[in-house]
């Protein structure tokens, strides 16, 4: 294997919307997940975290323009650009086989007449899964008997769990978790995510989307953040979280409670005004920026630069 599990090269999303209108949901989204790891991917609501999962699955709708690359290396097998697979490749070998997914909301997703047993071994049959239902419940933590409700007699957390259990039942080497620990108290939130670090063994590895900076820094071995659609930082977990270079994650830090509740004044733009936006000011983060004085405008697009393993969207004079 090359050291890198799934290498996402500058993958950009546009949802068109007619009338010469687009959300630029993703924009040139550079990342690498490598074996062994757990990737946090956080960032404000709506800045693109869940569209660049759906992205990677083929999960996106029809207005969706995808560009870009994302290869997953799958061990001695050949590598499968997944932006360019057809369907029947990501259908028969890719969605739940080598990437599992935790969907957003998950308990949402399962089936509302059948129990969660019946939904779980159908997907074990359907995927050749090598575990059983009973040995899957008992990995994400749940009495094998529960799978034997029904979604309504489960708690958010159970529902979670079963969700993440669905997205083991194929063994993938990769999974994406989006928010899995949405709704759940903190034990569960710690429960949870332990679970999900534990499936990063040797050649497998946990793409996390949250936007739960502690979960992340209880877990990731790596961290990305994503503002309007880009990556602005991203690196080893341990340096990003103590020691941030862009603005934007000295924000994110800053609100949490031991950086002393101070979130970041305003809010991110609308994403289908970042071409305006980026014309007029250069960087999308500039109107929020507490480096730029009176809000004077940053010159040039911003890039992300690759400096000795992190990364950091340079946008000066910000
Ligand atoms: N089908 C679609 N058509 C148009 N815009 C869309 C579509 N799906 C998502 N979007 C937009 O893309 C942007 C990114 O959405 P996304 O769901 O990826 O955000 P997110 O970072 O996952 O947020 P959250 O943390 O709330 O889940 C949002 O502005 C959203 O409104
Ligand atoms: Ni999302």
């Amino acid at each position: 294997m090359s050291g890198v599990l799934l290498e996402l090269d500058r993958l950009s999303v546009r949802f068109l919307l007619g009338r010469d209108a687009e959300v630029r949901a993703v924009t040139d989204a550079t990342l690498h997940l490598r074996p062994g790891r757990v990737l946090a991917l956080v960032g404000e609501s709506g800045c693109g975290k869940s569209v660049l999962a759906s992205a990677l699955l083929g999960l996106l709708p029809g207005n969706a323009q995808v560009r870009g690359k994302a290869l997953l290396h799958n061990g001695t097998e050949q590598e499968i650009e997944l932006l360019s697979a057809p369907e029947p490749v990501l259908a028969g070998q890719v969605r739940g086989r080598l990437v599992g997914l935790v969907p957003q909301s998950a308990a949402t997703h399962l089936t509302p007449v059948r129990t969660a047993r019946s939904q779980l071994v159908e997907a074990i049959r359907a995927l050749d899964g090598p575990a059983g239902a009973d040995e899957l419940a008992e990995r994400v933590g749940l009495d094998p008997a529960d799978l034997d409700r029904y979604p309504h007699e489960l708690s958010g957390g159970m529902a979670q769990r079963v969700a993440v259990a669905l997205a083991l039942a194929g063994d993938p080497r990769v999974v994406l978790a989006d928010e899995p620990t949405t709704g759940l108290d903190r034990p569960l939130v710690h429960r949870t995510v332990d679970l999900l670090a534990d499936t990063a063994t040797a050649d497998r590895a946990v793409l996390l989307i949250t936007h739960d900076l502690a979960a992340a820094r209880r877990v990731a071995t790596d961290i990305a953040v994503m503002y309007a659609s880009r990556i602005v930082e991203a690196g080893p977990a341990a340096e990003v979280l103590t020691d941030p270079w862009h603005p934007y994650t000295a924000g994110l830090l800053g609100a949490l409670p031991d950086g002393g509740f101070r979130p970041i004044p305003g809010h991110p733009p609308d994403l289908t005004e970042l071409a305006r936006i980026e014309q007029e000011w250069g960087c999308v983060f500039c109107q929020r920026c507490p480096d730029v004085p009176g809000f004077a405008p940053c010159t040039g697009e911003p890039e992300l630069l690759d400096l000795g393993g992190r990364w950091i969207a340079a946008h000066p004079p910000c």
